[in-house]
């Protein structure tokens, strides 16, 4: 359990935050701050800002007051010179903490005195619970990552939790001491390592016994600086689509790169063994993605199942790039006797050389058709015997039917005998381990129909069995006429208007939303949920069912002192964050 069941959390996603580029200075605003203003943003409990700034070299935040705030900086890279009007100047660098209770009233500067290097921090404010305070200044030791590697290390805690004479102590603290702060909120950090857990347990080191306990957890952008206005500039054009093929190709690939790490190659030259293919992630099974396409009321296909374009030419493109990362391509025999599909790549011709999608690149047809109804004259079929497409590969549980299967090897397929339960549904689990085990299938990409789509999802529930699913949402409603499925609540919460959520499927086993960055294809959604564990560029932590990016933060609510918050880095980079466990005060409505 990774929060506790009545958290209720709240991603804040770092392209939303309140951003500015000032040339000097670089800064996010989780909260509203300076320029930045959004009543939905201001404060959660005592927490009143946390920004993530970067000072260029030779530059910093002039003399300026505060009071009755309390404030600190974390140093994440970079050297921070601190002067104030109570007498005190430190140069901080990475692993120091310099805490400031303004109280009554202090004037402070802060500068990056570094000829070249910038300077990154994060800094914090509270609002302390008493006005016009004594104003104090602390500092932390330098602390070595290793010291808060792959376990949580207190910085600041509630002031009412030391001992008097610790209270009197400011300065430079003793290796080991806390800061105190004059709110009932504890600061911990941490950095994980790929792979790695820490568990924070509510109102750990606070002096509340019981009752409800928010927390505050931001991931630190360590990778590098992310250009909101970049991104922005991006999605406007993702919005508006693309005219040129050659950009909606490297639309396509820049999507797959987000989602998977890997960039489906886009020339034609690439030989066998050389074509970008996802890896198996589990040496038991084959890799699996879900995709598939769905109106805004949530229907796959029309009436009497009638196939509908529902993906726009430039989500199509995208479809077809997913294609030819994976080794196979699956549906269920409706479907093929449906829409008679190709289940190749050819909207990617001509690629970006002027080649053709080589045959090599091309996904395995795999069908599952417990009765083996597959038309002998289908288009998989065909495609195979002309050399444009690979022998379909057949899973079936029909006994008797000999004279069929040896009709469909006859005619180009592979037929293969599975067992299946009494309501004739075979093993997701056994499939995708007959496919990676004995038919060298690392990646399998199922496209549908609804049945296999449904059962897939209720065996998830059971067994982790999806690593990527992946939903077109067209902007357009079929009708109440149109094929539907069920799907569970963490699905059908995003995909499904509100009031169609009811009709969910129970599932207990979830992916984690894929959100960190809007996917736009013109007019069309892409919803990706993922296990997250993708060869990204940046850190990436889980908490409960949200997925963090570098710069996200999520606010959890709802949880009770004692109950238990775990963090796991499910990234191929050590992710550096910061937590805040905080007492709700009276009237805190959030
Ligand atoms: N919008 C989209 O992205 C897609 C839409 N579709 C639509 O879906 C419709 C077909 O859906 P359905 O009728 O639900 O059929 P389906 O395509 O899921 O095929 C059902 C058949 O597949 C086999 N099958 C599926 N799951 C099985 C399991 N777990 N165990 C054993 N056998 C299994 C059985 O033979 C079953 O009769 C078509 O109208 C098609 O256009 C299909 C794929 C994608
Ligand atoms: N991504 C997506 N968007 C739609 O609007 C769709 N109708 C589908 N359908 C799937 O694609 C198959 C057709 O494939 P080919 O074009 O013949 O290669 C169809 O059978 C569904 O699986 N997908």
């Amino acid at each position: 359990m990774s929060t506790p069941n009545s958290t209720i959390s709240t991603a804040r996603r770092w392209w939303h935050r309140g951003s500015a580029d000032h040339g000097w200075l670089k800064t996010f605003h989780t909260f509203s701050f300076a320029s930045y203003y959004n009543p939905q943003w201001m404060t959660f409990g005592c927490l009143r800002v946390v920004n993530e700034d970067r000072v260029a070299a030779k530059t910093g935040f002039p003399t300026h007051p505060h009071n009755n705030a309390e404030i600190f900086s974390y140093i994440i890279n970079g050297k921070l010179t601190h002067k104030d009007s109570i007498g005190n100047v430190e140069t901080l660098q990475r692993g120091e903490v310099q805490f400031t209770s303004a109280g009554s009233g202090i004037r402070h500067s802060e500068y990056n005195d570094h000829p070249n290097d910038e300077c990154h921090f994060l800094q914090i404010w509270y609002t302390p619970r008493q006005r016009n305070l004594p104003p104090k200044y602390y500092t932390l030791p330098q602390v070595k990552d290793e010291e808060k590697t792959n376990k949580l290390m207190t910085l600041i805690r509630d002031v009412d939790t030391f001992t008097p004479e610790e209270r009197e102590k400011t300065g430079l603290l003793p290796v080991g001491r806390a800061i105190p702060a004059h709110c009932s909120l504890t600061t911990r950090t941490s950095i994980l390592t790929p792979g790695n857990s820490v568990k924070h347990i509510l109102g750990h080191e606070s002096k509340q016994s019981a009752g409800e306990r928010w927390s505050f957890i931001h991931l630190a952008m360590t990778s590098g600086y992310k250009d909101p206005n970049a991104l922005k500039k991006q999605v406007q054009k993702d919005i508006a689509g693309y005219t040129q093929h050659k950009d909606r190709l490297e639309h396509a690939a820049r999507y797959c790169k987000s989602v998977y790490g890997v960039t489906p190659n886009l020339t034609g030259d690439a030989s066998k063994g050389q074509v970008n293919k996802l890896k198996a992630t589990d040496p038991e099974k084959a890799r699996v993605t879900l995709t598939y396409a769905q109106s805004r009321d949530g229907k796959i296909a029309g009436e009497n199942k009638k196939m509908l374009a529902l993906s726009n030419a430039e989500s199509m493109i995208m479809t077809h790039s997913l294609r030819i990362l994976h080794d196979g391509i699956l549906v269920g025999v409706n479907t093929l006797i449906n829409d008679n599909p190709q289940l190749n790549a050819r909207l990617l011709n001509p690629l970006l050389d002027g080649k053709e999608v080589p045959l090599d690149a091309l996904p395995r047809p795999i069908v599952i058709d417990s009765k083996l109804r597959t038309p002998l004259d289908c288009k998989l079929l065909n495609n195979a015997r002309q050399g444009t497409g690979k022998k379909p590969l057949i899973f079936t549980s029909a006994n008797g039917e000999e004279a069929k299967a040896t009709a469909l090897r006859e005619a180009g397929a592979e037929v293969v005998k599975v067992t299946t339960d009494a309501n004739g549904h075979l093993s997701w689990s056994d499939l995708l381990t007959a496919l990676r085990q004995e038919h060298q299938i690392e990646s399998v990409m199922i496209e549908g129909g609804a049945t296999a789509i449904e059962s897939l999802l209720a065996a998830h529930a059971e067994q982790t069995l999806i690593n990527e699913l992946i939903v077109t949402v067209a902007p357009n409603n079929v009708g109440e006429k149109g094929l539907s499925y069920r799907a569970p609540k963490w699905v059908t919460k995003q995909t499904l208007p509100k009031e169609k959520n009811a009709n969910s499927l129970a599932n207990t086993n979830s992916l984690a939303p894929l959100q960190c960055d809007p996917q736009m294809f013109q007019s069309d959604v892409i919803l990706t949920w993922s296990q997250g564990k993708n060869d990204k560029e940046e850190a990436q932590i889980r908490i409960g069912d949200q997925l963090l990016s570098e710069g996200d933060g999520v606010f959890l609510r709802g949880g009770q002192v004692g109950e238990e918050v775990e963090i796991t880095n499910v990234g191929d980079r050590n992710a550096e964050f910061l937590l805040f466990d905080i007492e709700p005060e009276e009237g805190d409505d959030y």
